[in-house]
């Protein structure tokens, strides 16, 4: 394994680039190939499988023999998770090169590899272990001449379509409970970063997941993404993405076979601070600028739109501001780094755009512009956006960068309209030592997950997904993900 700089990049010799299919590496059709661009110079990184209809079509045929072939999905919850368990081992094993690879593919920091990322999916696999053979079925309260049993079966094969920004977490997200259960999986990860997830393929059967139970195909969303939403086959499509393309699963799903969709999205997550923190104001704001930073803003729950008390705001702006300009921005292979190259030049493109207008506008921006430009790479320097209208775009949309608005209110109930007045609804932070308006603002916020006094998207153990546009049919995380992933059977005994 080759540790190197942004200039001389080299990915880990293991890293494979064709399609996996039936436990093997496969050729894409006419050796149909995509460019992988490094984040980091915006150079070629390698050439991956680019999967077309057919292709998906001999994925989801390969996962659907497995399936029926009774191998994984029939066997005992105790013996999957033997397999599971191995499987988080080999990741375990191999978390190194895991983290290397993410890190050169995406642009993300590698201490934030190597620290948070791969240690989450070794995490997620074994928690899905340890549940599967914990989670009962129910029986019905009747009266003595029936029996009623509810059962959850395994769906059948799952197709999980994953963004880049998180490439392990949230595949991982979505395979630990899905294999749990019993499915087979075809993966379709982001073009952007589909390294990893060839990796984790590749382990799974080296664990003993049985030839057809996972199954990945690279390659475009609109070819790939897309066959596999309207695949008639095809029984769950489980997606972590834009909201613009999660509709499309629900339009897939409702022109084929009306599979069952799951959609984790967007958000703007308000991050609300009270007056009574003033004394801890540089805690807070160290808080938020990771809230608001952490992967360069490219995070779904990232808190990019803090709500202040009007009696702290000033003070709380300098502070963020001061954090901000004292994240170090750079090579994600360099230790140092805490924020690295946006995902590609679009994405900066776009970023830059948020900055200017709002400048435009009339806001006050503190940072906020294209750095390290002689690498090649993507960088912006993270921004902090003052004196802005509620209703600039800046305070609406989701950016997915690091720019971070900040909006003054006076009272608990103003903050609570501010926070809710958004079309998204993933996350949500409150500030404030008052328990009691603590929890009266984390249930008046409209959710999927409110953090009180840190920012936080739960642990394993914990639902994720989102209300409005943000969430659709399902969460992530939880013994709640198996819902996803099972039917419910009623077995209706007449005693006689
Ligand atoms: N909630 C979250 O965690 C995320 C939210 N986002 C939001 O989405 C924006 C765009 O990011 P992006 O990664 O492009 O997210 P997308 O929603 O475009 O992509 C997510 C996944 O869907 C696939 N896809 C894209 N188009 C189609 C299609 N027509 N049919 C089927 N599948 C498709 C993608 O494939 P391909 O990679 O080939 O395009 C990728 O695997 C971000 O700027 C951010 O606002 C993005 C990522 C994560
Ligand atoms: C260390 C675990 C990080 C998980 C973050 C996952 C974010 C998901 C998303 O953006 O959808």
């Amino acid at each position: 394994m080759t540790h190197a700089t942004a200039s001389t990049i080299e990915l880990p010799t293991s890293v494979r680039t064709q399609m996996y299919r039936d436990g093997a590496f496969v050729d894409a059709e006419g050796s149909a190939t995509f460019e992988n661009l490094s984040p980091a110079t915006g150079r070629v990184l390698n050439h991956v499988a680019a999967a077309s209809e057919s292709d998906v079509d001999a994925a989801v045929e390969s996962a659907r023999r497995a399936f029926d072939a009774g191998l994984w999905s029939k066997i005992s919850p105790a013996e999957r998770k033997a397999v599971l368990l191995k499987f988080a081992d080999l990741i375990e094993a191999n978390a190194a090169e895991l983290a290397l690879i993410d890190s050169i593919d995406a642009g993300k920091p590698i201490t934030d590899c190597e620290e948070l990322d791969i240690p989450d999916v070794v995490l997620t696999i074994r928690w899905y272990a340890e549940a599967i053979d914990k989670v009962f079925g129910k029986v019905s309260p009747t009266g003595s001449d029936n029996l009623g049993l509810i059962v959850r079966e395994p769906s059948g094969v799952v197709g999980i379509v994953v963004p880049w920004n998180f490439p392990s977490n949230t595949l991982s997200w979505k395979i630990g409970p899905a294999l749990a259960a019993g499915n087979s999986i075809v993966v379709k990860p982001a073009e952007l970063s589909p390294l990893s997830a060839l990796r984790y393929a590749e382990l799974a059967t080296e664990a003993g997941i049985p030839a057809g139970v996972f199954n990945v195909v690279p390659g475009l969303g609109h070819v790939a993404g897309k066959a596999l939403g309207l695949h008639n086959d095809v029984d769950v499509i489980t997606f972590t993405g834009s909201t613009e393309v999660g509709r499309m699963f629900l339009r897939y799903a409702a022109d084929s076979n009306l599979k069952q969709v799951a959609l984790e999205m967007g958000g703007k997550s308000p991050q609300i601070v009270f007056a009574d923190m003033e004394s801890q104001l540089d805690e807070v704001a160290e808080d938020l600028a990771g809230a608001a930073f952490w992967n360069g803003g490219q995070n779904c729950s990232a808190g990019s739109r803090i709500l202040v008390h009007n009696s702290v705001k000033s003070a709380f702006v300098t502070l963020m501001a001061e954090k901000a300009a004292a994240r170090k921005v750079g090579d994600p292979l360099d230790r140092e780094t805490e924020i690295g190259p946006l995902i590609e030049a679009s994405a900066r493109e776009r970023v830059l755009r948020y900055i200017d207008d709002a400048r435009s506008a009339g806001a006050v921006v503190h940072g906020g512009a294209a750095i390290l430009e002689e690498t090649g790479g993507f960088f912006v320097s993270p921004a902090v956006v003052d004196s802005v209208g509620k209703d600039s775009a800046v305070v609406r949309d989701e950016i997915f960068g690091p720019v971070v608005a900040i909006v003054g209110f006076d009272t608990e109930e103003e903050a609570i309209s501010l926070a809710n007045d958004t079309e998204y609804g993933l996350a949500a932070n409150v500030w404030t030592h008052d328990i009691d308006v603590a929890l009266r603002v984390a249930r008046a916020v409209r959710a999927g997950t409110v953090a009180v006094n840190g920012f936080s998207e739960g642990d394993i153990s914990t639902p994720f997904g989102g209300f409005g546009i943000s969430g659709f049919g399902g969460h992530d995380k939880g013994l709640e993900a198996f819902d996803q992933y099972t039917e419910l059977k009623t077995i209706w005994v007449t005693i006689r």
